[in-house]
């Protein structure tokens, strides 16, 4: 494990466990820590794990050939870029993967069942990556659709957040199970106007992925979704987290992508609305709540 902080390395060299991401967790013994990048030289395959918008400039630092797996939901808001295609444009020709699906990290340490995605264009890379990843209850399944697995991971932290709202303004279970099939729609949509394959956004990676953050508490997207939703201002939940809330930085992008395509996506605009552009919360849900009723489906 590298990380640039040195004393999180110091401390999971020494006493095998991470205090700051992933306390009362012991490490196995097996794991070596650096904060040098050059540790990583003799490594198989490189896990890259970070926020989306720290991925290019970290790829950019990774030296050698050996493949590397993203394991970041998101996409860059500067560039407006998918992470695979963030890939491609630092680390052109190197190998690389997709590791993305329900998969809460203190779940995963406690060992409890969970199954993921692994995405790559390579079926020999899937299998070998499935097959070390694998270990004990953890479950990856490999696909070819690193499209798809990039884009659900993106579009279901942006949902996430709205499934807080529907939380935190007290909206009721009928809304949150509402949020959850129309904004699958909307990934679907996009996802599909992009070349993802349906099979994917309704995999693992995808509705798999959005059901868990919709509603599982340990969902740091949800939970910024509740304190909007409770009137907390974004600028004041963020002061001082040290902890990633992706679907913040996502959600722009997402939008921009959809306008490119030509593909509404309401709930992520109101999403978008509320966080960025000022929006009333409660003006955003009327709005939501005003649209045209229509077809299923559509
Ligand atoms: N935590 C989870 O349960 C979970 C599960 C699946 C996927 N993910 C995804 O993994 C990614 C990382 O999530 P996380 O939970 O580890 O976030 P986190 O905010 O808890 O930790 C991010 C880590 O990245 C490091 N980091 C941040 N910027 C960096 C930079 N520029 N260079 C090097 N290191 C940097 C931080 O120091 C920290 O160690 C996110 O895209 C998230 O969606 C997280
Ligand atoms: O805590 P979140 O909202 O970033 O979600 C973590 C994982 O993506 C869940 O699969």
């Amino acid at each position: 494990m590298w990380s640039r902080d040195p004393s999180v390395a110091a401390a999971i060299a020494g006493d095998r466990s991470n205090p700051v991401y992933l306390p009362g967790f012991p490490l196995d013994a097996g794991v070596e820590a650096a904060s040098d990048l050059t540790a990583l030289a003799a490594c198989d395959a490189i896990l890259l794990v970070c926020p989306a918008q720290a991925v290019r400039e970290l790829a950019a630092r990774l030296a050698g050939s050996a493949p590397v797996v993203i394991c970041a939901k998101g996409i860059e808001a500067s560039s407006g870029l998918l992470m695979p295609e963030v890939l491609a444009e630092v680390l052109p020709g190197r190998p690389f993967a997709m590791l993305s699906g329900p998969s809460f990290a203190e779940e995963v340490a406690r060992g409890l069942p969970t199954a993921v995605s692994i995405a790559t264009a390579d079926p020999a890379l899937g299998r070998t990556l499935a097959g070390a990843l694998a270990a004990g209850a953890f479950r990856p399944y490999w696909t070819h659709d690193v499209l798809g697995v990039a884009l659900g991971g993106a579009v279901k932290n942006v949902l996430a957040i709205a499934a807080g709202i529907v939380e935190g303004r007290g909206l009721g279970h009928n809304a949150a199970a509402a949020l959850i099939t129309r904004g699958f729609a909307e990934m679907a949509r996009l996802g599909q106007a992009m070349g993802a394959e349906l099979e994917t956004l309704t995999g693992l990676s995808g509705l798999g992925d959005l059901v868990l953050t919709c509603h599982g508490p340990l969902s740091r997207n949800r939970a910024l979704g509740e304190a909007l939703g409770k009137g907390t201002r974004l600028a004041d939940y963020m002061a001082g987290r040290r902890q990633v809330v992706e679907g913040a930085a996502t959600a722009p992008a997402v939008l921009a992508r959809a306008a490119r395509y030509k593909i509404e996506m309401p709930i992520c605009a109101a999403v978008d609305a509320i966080l960025h552009r000022g929006a009333d919360l409660d003006e955003a849900i009327r709005a939501l709540l005003a649209r045209p009723l229509r077809r299923e489906g559509k």
